[in-house]
C-alpha cells in the first residue's frame, strides 16, 4: 500500500471549517459524512482524522498522525516534540488574563496570593514563573469566564477575541498572555515518504496563503506617470503594461499586497490612474 499522510484536524469547533477550506483549497477533495471520523482524499495521498483539538500534539508526537491543525495556544499548552511547519493566518486570538470588572487591578504583582481559573495551567504557570508571581492555579475544561462570578477564582486566564464574552461576564482584560492562531504542527521525524507528501502539501498551502494576501490590480495609466507608478506597484517581477487604443494612455496590471493596499490606492489615483480593478486571486506561486 502506498504511503498516505495522516493529518488531524478539529472535529468541531473554532478550527474545522477552516482546516478543512484550506485543504480543499490546495486541491484536495475528500466526502466528508457527517459523523464520519477518518477520510481519504480522492486526488492526494492524504488521510485526515477527525479529533477533539486537545488531543491532537500527544496524537502528532506519538505518530498516530504526522501532523496536524491546532490553535498555537494547544501547541504552547502541550509541550510535545512537535515543530509548527506552517503558520495559517486564521483563528487568531489571544490567551488573557481578566478579572471582574470592579477590581481595581494595579499590575501582574495583584495576581500574587490569588485563584486563577484557566484550561491552560502549563501557560499560566509559565506567565507568572517570568514575572516573579505565585498564584494558584485552578484547572476548568470551558466556561471560564463565569468562575470569578461563581466565587470559583479572583481571575481568570482565557482565548479572548473580540472581548463580548469578558463584557456579558463582568470581566475586563488587563494582561495579553500570547497572540495565537491557526498552525500546522509535525512531527519532526517523518520518514522521507511523508516528508515529502507534507512538502508538497506546504507548498500548495503557501500559494493559497499568498494568493489571499494579495491582489490583481488592473487600472488606465497616462504613459508620463508609467515611471511613478511602477516604483509604488512592482508586481512579481514587474508590472505588465499594454498600450491602449488611446494615445498616451496604457493599461497596467500588477499585483498587491493586502496589507497596504488602500495607501498603494491613494497613491495611484494622486499619479493619474483611472479605471482602477482589484480582483482576487486564487493561487500565486512565486
Ligand atoms: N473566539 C475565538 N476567536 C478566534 N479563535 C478562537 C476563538 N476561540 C477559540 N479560538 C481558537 O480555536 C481553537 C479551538 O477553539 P474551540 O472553542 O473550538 O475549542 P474546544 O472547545 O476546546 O474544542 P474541542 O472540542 O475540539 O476540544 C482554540 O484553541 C483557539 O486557538
Ligand atoms: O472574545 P470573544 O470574541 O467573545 O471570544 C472568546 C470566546 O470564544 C471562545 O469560546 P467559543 O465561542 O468557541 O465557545 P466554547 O465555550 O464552546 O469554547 C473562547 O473560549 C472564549 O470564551
Ligand atoms: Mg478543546
Amino acid at each position: 500500500m502506498s504511503t498516505l499522510l495522516r493529518i488531524a484536524i478539529q472535529k468541531s469547533g473554532r478550527l474545522q471549517e477552516g482546516s478543512l477550506e484550506l485543504l480543499k483549497e490546495s486541491g484536495l477533495s475528500f466526502s466528508n459524512g457527517k459523523d464520519q471520523l477518518k477520510t481519504q482524499a480522492r486526488n492526494f495521498p492524504v488521510e485526515v482524522l477527525f479529533l477533539r483539538d486537545d488531543d491532537i500534539p500527544q496524537y502528532v508526537e506519538d505518530k498516530v498522525a504526522d501532523v496536524g491543525i491546532v490553535g498555537e495556544n494547544i501547541f504552547a499548552e502541550k509541550k510535545k516534540q512537535n515543530q509548527i511547519v506552517k503558520r495559517l493566518d486564521f483563528a487568531k486570538c489571544r490567551l488573557a488574563m481578566a478579572v471582574p470588572r470592579s477590581e481595581n487591578y494595579t499590575g501582574v504583582k495583584w495576581l500574587h496570593g490569588k485563584n486563577i481559573a484557566t484550561s491552560y495551567p502549563e501557560i499560566v504557570k509559565g506567565f507568572l514563573a517570568k514575572h516573579g508571581v505565585e498564584a494558584g492555579i485552578h484547572e476548568i475544561s470551558g466556561s471560564v469566564e463565569i468562575a470569578p462570578g461563581i466565587g470559583l477564582a479572583d481571575a481568570i486566564c482565557d482565548i479572548v477575541s473580540t472581548g463580548s464574552t469578558l463584557l456579558s461576564n463582568g470581566l475586563k482584560e488587563v494582561e495579553v498572555v500570547m497572540q495565537s492562531e491557526a498552525v500546522i504542527i509535525a512531527n519532526p521525524n517523518l520518514d522521507a515518504e511523508k516528508q515529502k507528501i507534507l512538502d508538497k502539501l506546504l507548498f500548495r498551502i503557501e500559494a493559497v496563503k499568498k494568493a489571499k494576501n494579495n491582489k490583481y490590480i488592473l487600472m488606465n495609466i497616462p504613459n508620463d506617470a508609467i515611471d511613478k507608478i511602477t516604483s509604488v506597484i512592482p508586481g512579481m517581477k514587474s508590472p505588465t503594461i499594454i498600450p491602449l487604443a488611446r494615445q498616451g494612455w496604457s493599461s497596467l496590471h500588477s499585483v498587491v499586497d493586502e496589507n497596504d493596499f488602500w495607501e498603494k490606492i491613494d497613491q495611484l489615483r494622486g499619479f493619474g490612474a483611472e479605471g482602477i480593478l482589484v480582483v482576487p486571486i486564487e493561487k500565486m506561486i512565486v
